[in-house]
């Protein structure tokens, strides 16, 4: 069987609802920083599953914990029983955020799941009809978690109709000629007096850097003017930290660099280090204010609440936040270099192991589509974001060194250098719809 083979099957088995291709990738294994395909042909996992796989593929702590927890199952979740792994668990988290007073945890399977649950009881538990969001924002998936969102995939989704978006400021897009955000904030106090009463808001939902929009890094001081301005109307913080969070940008939580505190803190992605499972660290009054209002069969289960017990106690114990700090600055000098001599690259950004590289955004050279082509078949797994689909997302394993910093800087240099020479056709990318 070739890899052909079995993205072949994939194709015939498998539905395009639920896919996001970008190149033939078909896997049947992986370890550490890389994911192994159907040929055998080992390659270097820039995305880690799209930052799921935080720890990499087949951590030992993690390979552990799962097999323990599934030979001696504690049921199967929270639903109708306590558990011991999902105890734990959420007394972990909430270890994690002690200036969150009175907190609780909900245990869910994903990121839209846990930002869905947190929009439905934020509104419902204050009576306030309104939710403050970010164009470009990607909080899920389903279909209230895409209500709250502004990214332009997501134009099919019916919108919450209390929800207001705002601009996510960027250094590299200043809002109406500003770049740090001030013209931004004067907006959101003008919308919070006239149309978007502050008192009707009960949340406003960050993603401390937006990553599905662009890996836009805000501008410093931003974030803390703009959680103070709402606070002034008690209007809850919600931390989307599904994919930046969980020391990838080099700091435990990503709020800490913006100097807030969220009120919520939703958690996805890397939390399960590839196992499905999502928490909600929330004020107890918003947890506990109904019974059976955010439920599923498998919430808090006590094999994936097992696998982030051992991802949060790995981060912890391997200091993977001070890695993700050393080696993404190492990667950030390294792709600032490529920066210099390739003129398809507008602008390197990021903090810690949470990085985009964004290219020229001419539609019809399609540069990030043709550059992740390029590097997959160069040994390279990576995507693209932004609502130009323009920026490359690097969202690797937390456990990513140096060398293989150096190893992923030469393939991405080829790719790059390729693309610019017209080595991939349109034809080639055509099959893969990418976003
Ligand atoms: C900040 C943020 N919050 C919530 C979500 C939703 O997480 P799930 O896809 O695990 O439900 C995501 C998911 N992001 C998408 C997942 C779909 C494919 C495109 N790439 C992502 O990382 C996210 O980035």
């Amino acid at each position: 069987m070739t890899a052909n083979d079995l993205y072949a099957r994939d194709e015939a088995a498998i539905g395009n609802l639920q896919k996001l291709r970008f190149f033939p990738s078909a896997l049947t294994g992986g370890a550490g920083t890389r994911v192994i395909d159907q040929s055998g042909r080992s390659l270097l996992d820039l995305s880690a599953a799209w930052g799921a796989a935080g720890l990499g593929y087949g951590h030992p702590a993690l390979v552990e914990a799962v097999a323990r927890a599934v030979a001696n199952p504690a049921g199967a979740s929270v639903l109708s029983s306590a558990n011991l792994p999902a105890v734990e668990l959420a007394e972990s988290l909430l270890a994690t955020v002690p200036e969150i007073e009175g907190a609780k945890v909900w245990l869910g399977h994903s990121g839209s799941d846990a930002n869905e649950a947190m929009f439905r009881a934020v509104t419902a538990a204050t009576g306030r009809s309104r939710i403050l969001a970010f164009a470009g924002a990607y909080h899920g998936g389903t279909a209230a978690s895409m209500a709250i969102s502004g990214h332009s995939v997501q134009t099919h989704a019916a919108r919450h109709a209390g929800l207001t978006l705002i601009p996510y400021p960027a250094e590299s897009r200043p809002f109406m000629g500003d770049a740090t955000g001030g013209r931004v904030l004067e907006l959101v106090e003008h919308l919070l007096k006239t149309t978007c009463p502050g008192e009707q808001v009960a949340a406003l939902f960050i993603e401390p850097i937006q990553s599905d929009g662009g890996m836009i890094v805000p501008p410093p001081g931003f974030l803390k003017e703009l959680t103070a301005l709402c606070r002034r109307y008690g209007i809850l913080i919600v931390s989307d930290e599904v994919k930046v969070g969980l020391a990838r940008t080099g700091k435990l939580h990503a709020y800490a660099h913006d100097d807030f505190v969220p009120d919520i803190v939703c958690f996805g992605k890397g939390l399960g280090g590839g196992l499905p499972l999502a928490a909600a660290v929330a004020p107890a009054r918003i947890l506990d204010f109904a019974s059976s209002f955010a439920m599923q069969t498998l919430h808090g289960n006590p094999v994936s609440a097992a696998a982030g017990l051992a991802v949060l106690d790995t981060i912890k114990r391997d200091r993977l936040a001070d890695n993700a700090a050393t080696v993404g600055s190492y990667f950030l000098d390294g792709l600032e270099r490529l920066h210099q001599h390739h003129r398809t690259i507008r602008e390197v950004r990021g903090r810690g192991l949470a990085i985009g590289i964004e290219l020229d955004p001419d539609r019809t050279r399609r540069y990030a589509a043709k550059t992740v082509y390029r590097a997959f078949e160069l040994g390279l797994v990576l995507y693209y974001v932004g609502l130009e689909s323009n920026v490359l997302e690097l969202t690797p394993p937390l456990v990513l060194t140096k060398p293989d910093v150096d190893e992923a800087l030469q393939i991405l240099d080829r790719s790059l250098a390729d693309v610019e020479a017209g080595v991939v056709s349109d034809q080639t990318i055509a099959p893969f719809t990418g976003w």
